[in-house]
């Protein structure tokens, strides 16, 4: 199994495929800090991260929203003192795709530089 840091995410379009559920159990493995929930029928990924004080969660924030728009992918983001809750799903197919695991993936490997802080 690759590792979802490493790929890069499919340009968006709504035929594109949600991930089977033998999928999704596979890359879980490699976010299983991030729950799979649905709200208003639309299956996604949340984390909600803890920080120090609100300029900390406002940086993490600028980062996420710069990959975002590197990868052309771009999550929920809820910015509040001490926490930033993160929910990535596909909007164009109105559910999971790889790239949302990937973004997941990419969202942890930002928060390592925050996690000791
Ligand atoms: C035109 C643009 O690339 C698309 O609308 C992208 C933008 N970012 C996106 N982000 C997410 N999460 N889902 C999408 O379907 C999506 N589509």
């Amino acid at each position: 199994m690759d590792k979802l840091t490493q790929m890069k995410c499919d340009a968006c379009h709504s035929g594109a495929p949600k991930v089977t559920i033998d999928e999704m159990e596979i890359y879980h493995k490699q976010v299983l800090n991030w729950v799979i929930i649905e709200r208003e029928s639309v299956q996604r990924l949340e984390r909600v991260y803890k920080f120090k004080d609100f300029v900390s969660a406002l940086s993490f924030t600028q980062k996420v929203g710069r990959l975002a728009e590197d990868e052309g992918h771009h999550p929920a983001i809820l910015t509040e003192w001490g926490s930033v809750g993160v929910a990535w799903w596909t909007h164009k197919i109105q559910g999971l795709h790889r790239n949302d695991f990937i973004m997941a993936a990419k969202t942890d490997e930002i928060y390592k530089d925050f996690a000791n802080s």
